[in-house]
């Protein structure tokens, strides 16, 4: 089932169109991922979802409804940015105030709890670390018990371990059937989160896959330099299985291809009794794919 339809979004501030054609779809249950460089047009599109903003063009759908009809509000969770809170604002009581929003909150307690927060919850929204405050926020959308929770700019700001934890918090979230919608900058964070990503830039939807889907569209997977400790023939890794390409100079050898591609590599040149010296392995990742994607009009 379709919770969010986009469908060739566009909006303009004044005369500067921030989105131009964006369109994706989030099915039940994914944990769907929005990336795209700084200015792209990804705050935007999600305050379009979020009724925040109304289209100039194309359509927007939220579980079946327009995002500005009001029964949307009680079913979709939205992530406050930091310090939109009072400071002497107590934890207990920001879930509390933020719970009699809704028709059916989520029992505070156990939701604390669920997101470390227990042993916080008389204290003050200042003394909080960025780490607690940063789960405090995924709480308050979490608390009217929403079937689709945006969250925006996740991790920014937390140290790894804290970036860690709040990532087994969303797949914990997922795991209790909310489907989520993160915008990120982070290609670590999208890759090991997110089943389908959207890549927008310059205010359009560039691709939509699998973070693996989207590796693969663009590259061809692994590449091994090397230099060998002796006469190589030219087409000596010819026949290696799962390579794409094969170059050399004077120096050092690039093979490109899939697979276990550097096993393969050095068992050939081994039954050569080749050695492969200075040698380097890249595995394309989503960082390298958003780079190819993204880099065509900059
Ligand atoms: N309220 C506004 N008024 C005028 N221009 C805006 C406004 N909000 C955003 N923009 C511009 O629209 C474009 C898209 O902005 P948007 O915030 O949607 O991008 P983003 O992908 O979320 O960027 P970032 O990653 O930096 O948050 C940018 O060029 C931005 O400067």
């Amino acid at each position: 089932m379709t919770v969010i339809d986009v469908q060739r979004l566009q909006k303009s501030y004044g005369d500067h169109a921030a989105v131009r054609d964006v369109s994706f779809s989030v099915e039940r249950g994914e944990i769907f991922g929005i990336i795209g460089r700084n200015g792209a047009g990804k705050t935007t599109t999600v305050e379009c979802i979020e009724g925040l903003r109304r289209p100039d063009g194309g359509e927007v759908r939220v579980l079946g409804l327009d995002p500005a009809d009001p029964a949307v509000r009680q079913r979709l969770g939205v992530q406050l940015q930091e310090s939109q809170l009072p400071d002497r604002l107590r934890v207990r009581e920001a879930m509390e105030l933020f719970a009699s929003f809704y028709d059916r909150p989520a029992p505070v307690d156990p939701l604390l709890a669920r997101l470390g927060l227990a042993e916080h919850a008389e204290q003050q929204y200042k003394r909080l670390s960025g780490g607690q405050k940063q789960r405090l926020s995924i709480a308050l959308s979490l608390v009217g018990s929403p079937e689709v929770a945006v969250l925006d700019e996740l991790t920014t700001g937390l140290d790894p371990q804290a970036r860690r934890e709040t990532w087994r918090l969303i797949e914990d979230i997922r795991d209790h059937g909310v489907t989520v919608l993160l915008v990120t900058h982070f290609m670590d964070e999208a890759e090991q989160l997110c089943d389908r990503i959207a890549v927008i830039d310059q205010g359009r939807t560039v691709a939509i896959d699998t973070p693996s889907g989207l590796v693969r569209s663009v590259s061809s997977g692994v590449t091994v330099t090397f230099r060998p400790s002796a006469f190589l023939a030219p087409d000596a890794l010819a026949a290696v299985p799962g390579v794409d390409s094969i170059s050399s100079d004077d120096y050092a050898w690039t093979v490109t291809g899939r697979g276990n591609l550097a096993h393969e590599v050095s068992s050939a040149l081994a039954a050569r009794s080749v050695v492969p010296l200075s040698l380097n392995i890249v595995q394309a990742d989503l960082e390298s794919a958003f780079i190819a994607l993204t880099d065509k009009e900059s």
